[in-house]
């Protein structure tokens, strides 16, 4: 820690359970929804800071960004989205049941895998079909893009006899022809997911995340449709080492916003234009958004509302409607009142 993180962690007041709304305005979060101005806690900052913005700055201050309205919102995000291509797609038969297609994204912006995790056939992604110079119809089947299912011995990836499914193509554009009758795509039921490792694989209890991540794909199963876009952007876009740093100030007594601002991140430092993207290509436009998390539908409807979130579905914690598996911990209770106090989610416990 150096010298100045340590005076701000002396000055730093003891998180009570029933801090106010007022003391923070309503919050520093989301500042990926303005990627074109620099943040004004991104630099070194202290707890002052945090509680009392000086809303006279710049329009990035954080309590600021939390009061705009949503078309200041929208305003302010990126205008170009990433372009986005699928490399492979894969069946993958579950241990819960139903059986997905994993779609694998490159893009060109950074060098991660997001993914999508596809309930239903007949969701198709444009890039994915799309046909690519001098490739043979086995090429195809190994890198996903065929109809109906694969089975030994099968040659026609365009066309399976199995089920006697037919891909159409543009002759011009090698484009996929997709015809809407025979999709049942929109509005689609759909979750955007960010990685944490801990929740999803260290059985960590500070946060929900593994529990909505199978919830939405609990419900999805039932339907026999939807997708999970899952982006890697671990810890809210800190990255996991951050994050884990994150949790030590968290348990020193700093809340879930004030340990990213020790840290000199942003509180939220995600951005869902890769999502956008996703979506896009894979013809879901209008969706129904699993989230508590209003932001959220904003920065993935974009700046042009190139995809519509018809209906928002709430995800209640599992432990709040008092049902079986879900998390429980004092961890997770202060990591979801800090959503709700902080970063405007909207989720009300039961009383
Ligand atoms: N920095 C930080 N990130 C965290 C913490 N706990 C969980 N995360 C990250 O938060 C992200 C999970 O957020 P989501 O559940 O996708 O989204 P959300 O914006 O909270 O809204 P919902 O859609 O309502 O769940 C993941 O990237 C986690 O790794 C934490 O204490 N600190």
């Amino acid at each position: 820690m150096t010298e100045e993180q340590d005076d701000i962690f002396e000055s730093m007041p003891i998180i009570s359970p029933t801090v106010s709304n007022n003391d923070v305005g309503t919050t520093p979060h989301n500042h990926n929804l303005n990627h074109n101005h620099s943040h004004s806690h991104d630099h070194g900052t202290n707890i002052e800071d945090i509680n009392h913005s000086d809303s006279s700055s710049s329009i990035t201050s954080n309590s600021e960004i939390q009061n705009l309205k949503i078309e200041e919102k929208r305003r302010l995000l990126p205008d170009i989205l990433p372009k986005v291509q699928c490399i492979a797609r894969a069946r993958i038969p579950t241990t819960q049941g139903p059986e997905i297609f994993l779609h694998l994204y490159s893009n060109d912006m950074d060098k991660k895998e997001h993914l999508a995790i596809v309930f239903g056939e007949d969701i198709r992604s444009r890039s994915l079909y799309k046909f690519r110079k001098d490739e043979t119809q086995s090429d195809r089947m190994i890198r996903g893009a065929y109809v109906g299912k694969l089975y030994p011995g099968r040659k026609n990836a365009d066309f399976d006899k199995s089920t006697n499914m037919k891909l159409e193509f543009d002759k011009e554009s090698g484009d996929l022809i997709i015809d809407s009758k025979t999709t049942w795509c929109n509005p689609t039921l759909v979750r955007i997911h960010s990685e944490c490792y801990t929740g999803e694989t260290a059985w960590s209890a500070r946060c929900d995340c593994g529990e909505q991540f199978d919830e939405a794909g609990r419900l999805m199963g039932l339907q026999g449709h939807g997708c999970i876009v899952y982006l890697r952007q671990e810890g809210r876009g800190i990255g996991l080492g951050e994050k884990l740093k994150a949790y030590n100030l968290q348990d020193l007594g700093a809340d879930t916003v004030q340990a990213n601002l020790l840290l000199r991140h942003p509180a939220d430092k995600r951005s869902f234009g890769m999502a956008t993207a996703i979506l896009l290509d894979l013809g879901l436009l209008e969706i129904k958004l699993l989230t508590n998390n209003p932001d959220k539908i904003i920065a993935v409807e974009g700046k042009n509302r190139l995809i519509k979130v018809t209906e928002r579905v709430p995800m209640v914690p599992l432990a709040w409607k008092g049902e079986e598996g879900g998390v429980k911990s004092t961890e997770v209770e202060g990591y979801l009142r800090t959503k709700v106090e902080k970063m405007g989610h909207l989720l009300s416990k039961p009383i």
